[in-house]
């Protein structure tokens, strides 16, 4: 150590972080563009990667099946992980829930031939039942006290009533269309699920920071989600209806153009799906030189 270096303890440690995201499957698009708007963005990205780098030299991305990551994250394999609320629950390890990122969203179902004279979970005592989720079958089961052999199964589940392996499925529906094109009815629901960011609970204390930073990152581009952004110029003596027209997000901000004593520019936030009409009525209004932009984040 050179006499002029600080000693190593009073230095602020530098912390990584490692997210555990799937490396397949119908969620993986979804959170990799979510990645990507926040900012964080994914380095040297190959197929075959397991572990890849970050913009942030001080965060890195492991691949994993979405069932292994809530044990790679209680773990601390991996200090944060993103997959199903589902495979939480399942695995049933002690994560944080930090943030629901709002799609992946599905019901766990149970359920039975069209044709099947078994209507209610407690019919299905002695009955067999397969599923993916044996651990959340079992449970449901359990605490409903009745006592159905469970057929666990590693996919296509809802074919297995018609092959005559089992009378019943707990399965995932979404749209519902597998069921129907099975021939299977819904006669409960077991768990509501979506995509979650999850988080070691001791990382959330030892890395706080760090964590906090990518939380509000992924957290501005949900925020940003469904809002887009309103610029326009306004002859001052409109300005009243103009305010009443956007409410907007604490209302609109307003500010004077350099050019015109007369008028001022309104930049506002409002939801997407009522552009279309607020534009009508902006314009109605007197406002001029309306500009609609796509907002990426938005940090509250
Ligand atoms: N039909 C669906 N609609 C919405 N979310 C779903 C659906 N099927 C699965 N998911 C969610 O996707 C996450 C990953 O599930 P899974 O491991 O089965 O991968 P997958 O995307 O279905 O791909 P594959 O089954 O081909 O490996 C789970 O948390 C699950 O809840
Ligand atoms: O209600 P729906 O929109 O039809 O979605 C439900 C289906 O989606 C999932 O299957 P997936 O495609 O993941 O295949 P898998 O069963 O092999 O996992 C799930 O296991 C259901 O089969
Ligand atoms: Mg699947």
């Amino acid at each position: 150590m050179t006499k002029n270096s600080s000693p190593i303890s009073d230095r602020t440690p530098v912390f990584h972080v490692r997210i555990a995201i799937p490396n397949k499957g119908r969620i993986s698009v979804p959170i990799r563009e979510l990645i990507e708007k926040s900012g964080l963005g994914i380095i040297d990205n190959g197929d075959r990667t397991l572990i890849a780098r970050t913009r942030d030299q001080h965060v890195e991305i492991l691949y994993a099946r979405p069932i292994d990551i809530p044990e790679y994250v209680a773990s601390g394999v991996a200090d944060l992980g993103i997959t199903g609320h589902d495979m939480v629950v399942e695995r049933g390890s002690a994560v944080t829930e930090l943030l629901n990122l709002g799609f992946g969203s599905a019901s766990v179902v149970l359920a039975v031939p069209e044709n099947s004279n078994l209507n209610s979970p407690k019919d299905l005592n002695g009955k067999r039942v397969s599923t993916e989720f044996p651990a959340i079958t079992r449970k449901y089961f359990k605490k409903a006290g009745i006592i159905p052999i469970i057929v666990p199964v590693g996919g296509a589940c809802e074919a297995t009533p018609s092959l005559g392996i089992s009378d019943a499925i707990v399965d995932i529906s979404s749209s519902g269309s597998t069921l129907r094109q099975n021939h299977l009815k819904i006669i409960d629901t077991v768990l509501e699920t979506s995509t979650y960011l999850i988080a070691n609970p001791r990382s959330c204390i030892d890395k706080k920071e760090k964590i906090d930073e990518i939380h509000l990152a992924l957290e501005s581009v949900l925020n940003a989600r469904g809002k887009c952004y309103l610029m326009m110029n306004v002859i001052r003596s409109s300005l009243d209806d103009i305010r009443t027209i956007i409410p907007g997000m604490g209302g609109p901000t307003i500010m004077d153009v350099a050019s015109s004593a007369d008028m001022v520019a309104v930049h506002a936030v409002v939801d997407e799906e009522k552009v279309y009409q607020l534009i009508n009525r902006l314009k109605q209004a007197g406002a001029r030189d309306i500009l609609v932009m796509n907002i990426e984040r938005l940090i509250r």
